[in-house]
């Protein structure tokens, strides 16, 4: 089961592992054909009705895989307003191949029926797929009901248009689907539905037959991070401060860089405030590194027990905590966590000395850890040297946790209680100090913008690639502070 936003991270997973979605429309609108042969024998009359997507695209294809039928291309709109460039030369192949086709700039003139007035035996349904936003528009809505008003075998390519594939429900809205374009939300009412790759929960609602089709996806594109994860997480315009994630780092002590490499890194990560709460003995020196933190110091010179009430009232005014870079591991510390933890129900990252109290401390909060292998270890869970067998394990830890897990490694895992993922952007250079600061912190910022599983993935995949361009800058010499200043180039999505 896949839903339309993990599909089209998949998709575009896909072509940055070489695999460009023009090559899978062409499976695609392979499929559909096949589609077409399984209910209607050669020579039967097809309508294909295609939209200026890539939903019509798919079809535009299937054109020319139907040799021996007798096939009319409808496309629903103007040529020139053909969307994608792998459907507009889709469609001038037709042209070149002398496989009929008619631009209907007009949906009433959309005719389905042939020269004897008779429907054909098949219409395709290729007008809008995962594209679709909002009810069906013209010259669709009068087309939808024009297809549902015809006797033919429906075959809708990907979803039937008006149909919301991730729910089943029509797009313009609840209420009754109809076939009448004047009233109510209008969606095809397909046979069949030949969708791509995998299940899409919304199919299973509707009263027609669904195939999945392989279209070639690598099932890489699925089990490891890629461009495609980073759909989605973008700043909106339209935003004020704070609304892309206020984050607290509560650390220090021992250390002063730990933390504040997690602030800086929360910082270009995307966050728009980023609080370090840190003991007074280190607050000096945190602010000294930027101007743009704001340091909120504890008395002494260790986190401890007596800071969990004022960490608490800090971390309820921000979105992440980001727990543990730099905090050491002194009985006290431990007994800060432990704490805070117990009364907290918000959302937080775990890194380095916190994680131990994680297995056994009773927490309602959201947690996102990240050890790497030793430190997982050490909180009881298992590790192996396959990945995928190393996935397995960390997914059932996750589950036994109820917990988020990032465990860090040459390829690093990240995995919840429904699944897994592996990211292996990242280099040697990378087991230097200071990166997995560096991780917490843009994992936290993520976190501020997107659900835990998801803020692991991609945190795991930007860093590394941070981390990449570092080591071609500055070789086996590449430090954390190299990191933080790259993310935002590394969380572009190409
Ligand atoms: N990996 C894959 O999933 C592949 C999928 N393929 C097919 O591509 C479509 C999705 O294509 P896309 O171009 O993104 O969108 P649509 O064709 O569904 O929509 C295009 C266009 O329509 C306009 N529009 C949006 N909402 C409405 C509306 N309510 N009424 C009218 N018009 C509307 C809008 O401007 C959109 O841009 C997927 O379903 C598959 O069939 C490929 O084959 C590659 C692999
Ligand atoms: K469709």
């Amino acid at each position: 089961m896949i839903t339309t936003d993990r599909m089209a991270a998949v998709d575009a997973n896909a072509a940055a592992l070489g695999v460009p979605r023009k090559q899978l429309m062409e499976s695609s609108g392979n499929a559909v054909a096949r589609e077409v042969r399984a209910v209607a024998d050669p020579g039967a009359t097809v309508a294909l009705v295609c939209g200026r997507g890539n939903n019509g695209g798919d079809a535009l294809v299937a054109a020319r895989f139907l040799k021996g039928y007798d096939v009319t291309v409808s496309l629903l709109g103007r040529p020139e307003a053909i969307r994608t460039d792998i459907a507009r030369e889709n469609w001038d192949a037709l042209e070149s191949a002398e496989i009929p086709r008619e631009a209907v700039a007009d949906s009433r003139g959309l005719n389905l029926t042939g020269p004897d007035g008779d429907d054909p035996d098949v219409v395709v349904d290729a007008m809008l797929g995962s594209g679709i936003s909002g009810g069906l528009r013209e010259p669709e809505r009068t087309a939808a009901a024009a297809i549902n008003a015809s006797d033919a075998t429906v075959i809708a390519v990907d979803v039937p248009s008006g149909i919301d594939a991730d729910t089943g429900d029509p797009t313009g809205g609840s209420g009754e689907t109809s076939v009448d374009a004047d009233e109510g939300a209008v969606a095809v009412h397909a046979d069949r539905v030949v969708t791509f790759h995998d299940e899409k929960p919304g199919l299973d609602s509707l009263d027609a037959a669904v195939t999945v089709a392989d279209i070639g996806i690598p099932a890489a594109a699925e089990r490891f991070t890629g461009p495609g994860d980073l759909l989605g997480i973008d700043r909106d315009p339209d935003s004020h401060k704070g609304e892309n994630g206020e984050v607290l780092v509560v650390g220090g002590g021992p250390y002063t860089g730990a933390p504040t490499l997690s602030a800086l890194a929360a910082l270009r990560a995307g966050a728009d405030l980023v609080s370090v709460a840190c003991p007074e003995s280190v607050a000096g020196a945190v602010q000294g590194f930027s101007p743009n933190l704001i340091v909120r110091a504890l008395p002494g010179d260790r986190v401890g027990p007596a800071h969990a009430d004022r960490v608490a009232s800090l971390a309820a005014e921000n979105d992440v905590v980001v727990l543990g870079p730099g905090l050491g591991g002194g009985d006290g510390t431990e007994a800060f966590v432990r704490e805070f933890l117990t009364a907290f129900e918000g959302r937080a990252v775990v890194d380095a000395d916190a994680l131990r109290v994680v297995p056994d401390v009773d927490t309602d909060a959201e947690l996102i850890c990240t050890p790497h292998q030793g430190e997982l270890v050490g909180m009881g869970g298992e590790t192996a040297e396959e990945p995928d067998e190393r996935a397995e394990l960390v997914r059932e830890f996750a589950a036994e946790l109820d917990h988020a897990l990032l465990v860090k490694g040459a390829v690093d895992v990240i995995a919840d209680a429904d699944g897994a993922r592996l990211n292996r952007t990242g280099n040697p250079g990378m087991t230097v100090g200071g990166t997995g600061d560096v991780l917490a912190g843009t994992v936290g910022a993520l976190a501020a913008v997107t659900d835990p599983f998801r803020a692991a993935a991609v945190g795991a995949y930007v860093v590394g690639r941070a981390g990449d361009a570092a080591a071609e800058a500055n070789g086996a010499g590449l430090v954390a502070t190299d990191l933080p200043d790259r993310l935002p180039e590394a969380m572009r999505n190409e």
